[in-house]
């Protein structure tokens, strides 16, 4: 490019430091964006592209936005996924010798916000950062800039770390420039593929630096201090998040306190299929809250509330002793409605703290923000005295977290205005009896004012000119403006300032000395105003871990009341907890479709699981029984309880799982290259390989996806793996259209057989969504085609096949099952053998034996199946 202006050189330079970022390169009252960026931005942002030097065959493509009104095209910027650059002129026009000095004062990135614009008020924003340790090792730091929340730890292997980053949902994710994606492995790579990825060099993630970094920001002497002694890869990701904080906001962060570490088993694991199975903070089919579990469950009062729900949704606990401190205190919140009521009413007038805890950090929060945040912090004494008289151990310990902040209050009480203006530049924000200097000032140029009337009149009466105006300009000043016409009567100390096209302005002595005194006053008045502005939010920012842990006590307590709440309105049960393997629930109901069913009852129903006689819960019966609705419903209640809500049930004992499973339905994976099949087997795998005898799985229509014979053959290995592996001896629910499993329960002790009742009626069959123990004897799949309003022909050719295939009548060019396999007749598949006599089953069993790998007590095991068998 010719283009070799020094403006144009100066902003070639700046952009070579920021390639990945859309450079708003301030010019006067605008932020000028070239070349690429100008076309991208342009159609982005919908506004117009022009260029430089047109015509001259060396145009340079430019667009811009108005400095003041750039917020919103920022937003949209970020909202695209870009990173935004912002260079400002850091040295006054007036004073510069050639071109003015530009910087980059901060590059937003969609991961670092904390512009309102662009944030979701009941959703975190996540930078997450990830690094690879020995082994395979994951470390994983999560940040969220605007709450100041600040999280890390370690997975071990690239599974784990994919399934946590998944449940982070970050906005963004940072990794070492040295790492090519395509040298990760898959799990990370299909993360990764649908995420904006960032870079930072591979120095960045060395643990010296990291130390050093993360030792000066908290304050530690080490990182064992920090907690990160024994998270080598934790710790080098923690430092990588804070450096591309500071090298891309470059502002100081005192809201970011701490850096929390924790260990993967602290919470219930939930693995990625699961958590979108069973929507728990977003539908599957559409990704939305409103029809998840959380939008079910969500009557917070506050953002900072809604935001903590869904992480308690997301992270389920393990422990039983905190578990039972959420469920006493929802308990008692439940019980006191009226105070219920008080508490709720107070939440809702407090303003996100978290949030505005960090713009004022930020040095980004304006006068407005500082007087939100007095108006939430009157709310707390009263809230407080409420809070004071409840029992429950965690409602005692939030009265001691909540700080009433007294101090800050008084603060921007005396020294804002009630309702200052936005800008920060202009005056008027604050109080008067703060300063006595702005007192002062103020004063000077209040009686100017007066003065300017009591002038205009006096010299209107001193010239006989009626039409005679003193008016103000920001270039010439104060002026005496007298029209061409009444020229002749201007008196002799009248000084010619200015001359328009039907008027003449001038100068006085007086006015002058006035001018001088008054303009004098009144710019002194802002730059005053906003030093000491500045003061007050820095006095602010220096309480920032009070406010955060007010803000903090203030989220928890809106969770409970909200949990309360549904609780109270829905009919919800305490859970038992315990540390036994029994989950017991009479009259359990799913959350959400029992919310969902406007005036339709939905019908309860009981379960027990357990490790001795009720391991295994084989579900069969007619399509759209209730089946799948019947599994996710427990799912959830134990997950529910386990977040520390009640459940929607007459009585719930819950043995907290470590783990839950699913393997559901056929979500489509498509998009990503695999098989439906292809995929249910990966988590039907995967599920195996992890499930432990604390675990609850959740299996449904395992085998489906492929020929009758393969799935049937599949689903039975599956369930006598999970029954007869003493490290997957998981509590299982397992739906089957296989009516065939049923079987299993004569020969492994703790499969049971229940079913969902219906009643046949004149060919129609009628859903009692009932399961009653016992398996059913077919699928109704054609009256349920002929529900979904299938041709008449077809459902009656359908019968027409059942009946014989039933009996084993064939026609010419039906088809005939059996015969399928037609291709091995001598040797039948063990698929077969499966439902054959016991001999049969005897015989297969000891043929596929190898004694030589058996070990004494699998032999012992192995004799008690056999004889279980007979
Ligand atoms: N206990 C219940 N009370 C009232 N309605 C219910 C109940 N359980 C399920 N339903 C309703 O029945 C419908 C079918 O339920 P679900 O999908 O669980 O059936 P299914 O047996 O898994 O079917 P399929 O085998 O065809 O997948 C759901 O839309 C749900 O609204």
């Amino acid at each position: 490019m010719a283009d070799q202006t020094p403006m144009m050189r100066q902003y070639l330079e700046i952009k070579s430091g920021y390639p990945d970022a859309i450079l708003f390169f301030r010019m006067g009252d605008f932020y000028e964006m070239f070349l690429d960026d100008a076309l991208t931005a342009s159609r982005i942002l919908d506004i117009a592209l022009t260029s430089r030097n047109k015509g001259s065959g060396d145009e340079i493509p430019f667009c811009g936005v108005p400095f003041h009104s750039a917020s919103p095209y920022i937003a949209k910027l970020i909202e695209s996924g870009r990173k935004v650059a912002i260079c400002e002129q850091v040295e006054d026009p007036k004073q510069a010798k050639g071109i003015v000095r530009r910087e980059v004062v901060k590059v937003v990135t969609p991961g670092l916000l904390i512009e309102t614009e662009s944030l979701s008020p009941d959703e975190n924003n996540y930078l997450l950062a990830l690094s690879q340790g020995a082994g395979t090792t994951w470390g994983c730091a999560w940040l969220d800039l605007s709450t100041g929340e600040f999280r890390v730890t370690e997975l071990a292997g690239a599974a784990a770390a994919a399934g946590e980053a998944a449940c982070i949902a970050p906005r963004e994710v940072l990794l070492a420039d040295t790492l090519e994606l395509d040298d990760l492995p898959a799990d990370l790579r299909a993360f990764l593929g649908e995420r904006i990825v960032s870079r930072a060099p591979g120095w960045v993630f060395e643990r010296d630096y990291a130390t050093s970094l993360l030792c000066g920001q908290f304050g530690a002497a080490s990182a064992e201090a920090l907690g990160l002694g024994a998270m080598p890869a934790g710790l080098v990701a923690a430092g990588a998040a804070l450096y591309y904080l500071r090298e891309n906001r470059k502002s100081a962060i005192p809201h970011i306190r701490d850096i929390k570490v924790y260990e993967r088993t602290e919470h219930l694991a939930l693995d990625p299929a699961t958590r979108r199975n069973l929507e728990i903070t977003a539908t599957m089919a559409e990704g939305k809250k409103a029809g998840s579990l959380l939008g079910c469950l969500d009557r917070t009062a506050t953002a900072m509330g809604a935001r903590r729900l869904k992480q308690w949704l997301s992270y389920p606990l393990v422990g039983l002793e905190p578990i039972r401190r959420r469920l006493e205190a929802v308990e008692e919140l439940l019980e006191a409605a009226d105070l219920r009521e008080e508490l709720t009413a107070h939440l809702r007038e407090i303003a996100d703290l978290e949030r505005l805890n960090g713009r004022i950090g930020m040095a980004s929060a304006s006068g407005r923000d500082l007087r939100a945040l007095h108006d939430s912090l009157r709310r707390l004494p009263q809230l407080l005295e409420r809070l004071a008289p409840l029992q429950a151990g965690l409602l005692h310990s939030l009265a001691g977290t909540i700080d009433p902040l007294d101090d800050i209050r008084a603060l921007v009480e005396r020294g804002i205005v009630e309702s200052p203006p936005f800008s920060l530049r202009e005056g008027g924000i604050i109080a008067t009896g703060h300063n006595a200097e702005l007192d002062e000032l103020r004063a000077i140029s209040h009686e100017g004012k007066g003065f300017i009337a009591r002038l205009e009149a006096q010299e209107k009466a001193r010239t006989g000119i009626s039409t005679l105006k003193i008016r103000y300009n920001r270039v010439f000043g104060y002026s005496i403006e007298v029209t061409k016409s009444n020229l002749g009567s201007v008196p002799a100390d009248y000084i010619r300032r200015q001359t328009l096209a039907n008027a003449e302005r001038f100068i006085t002595e007086e006015l002058k000395n006035y001018e001088e005194k008054v303009l004098g006053a009144e710019e002194r008045i802002c730059d005053l105003e906003y030093a000491l502005f500045q003061e007050i939010r820095e006095q602010v920012a220096a309480q920032a871990e009070r406010i955060c842990r007010t803000a903090d006590g203030l989220a928890v307590l809106d969770v409970l009341i909200s949990l309360a709440i549904v609780a109270g309105e829905r009919n919800y049960c305490k859970p038992q907890m315990d540390d036994t393997d029994v989950i017991d629930i009479r009259d359990g109901r799913h959350p959400v479709i029992e919310a969902m069913k406007l005036g339709e009852r939905f019908v309860p129903n009981d379960t027990r699981l357990d490790a001795d006689e009720n391991q295994i819960l084989m579900i069969t019966g007619p399509n759209m029984a209730g089946k799948s609705t019947y599994m996710r419903q427990v799912a959830l209640i134990c997950l529910m309880a386990q977040a520390g809500s009640f459940v929607p049930a007459a009585e719930a004992r819950i043995g907290i799982a470590d783990r839950i499973f699913t393997r559901v339905g056929a979500g489509d994976n498509l998009a990503r290259g695999q098989s439906t099949f292809m995929l249910e087997m990966m988590e039907a795998a995967t599920i195996l390989r992890n499930a432990g005898p604390r675990s609850l799985i959740v299996m449904d229509e395992i085998g489906r996806g492929t020929s009758t014979f393969d799935g049937v053959s599949i689903a039975w290995a599956v369930a006598e793996y999970i029954h007869d592996t003493p490290g997957c001896r998981a509590r299982t629910l397992f739906a089957t259209h296989y009516h065939e499993l049923t079987e299993l329960a004569a020969t492994r002790e703790r499969i049971k057989n229940f079913t969902v009742a219906v009643r046949e009626w004149n060919d129609q069959v009628i859903f009692l969504r009932t399961i009653i123990p016992g398996g059913a004897s077919h699928s109704y799949g054609i009256q349920v085609a002929r529900l979904a309003g299938m041709p008449a022909d077809v459902i009656e050719r359908a019968k027409e096949i059942l009946r014989n295939l039933e009996h084993g009548e064939f026609e010419e060019g039906a088809p005939r099952l059996a015969k399928s396999k037609k291709s091995q007749p001598q040797a039948p598949s063990p698929q077969f053998s499966l439902f054959e006599s016991t001999e049969d089953q005897l015989r297969l069993r000891l043929k596929k034996l190898s004694i030589a790998t058996l070990t004494p007590l699998e032999a012992l095991n192995l004799l008690d199946e056999l004889k279980r068998m007979v």
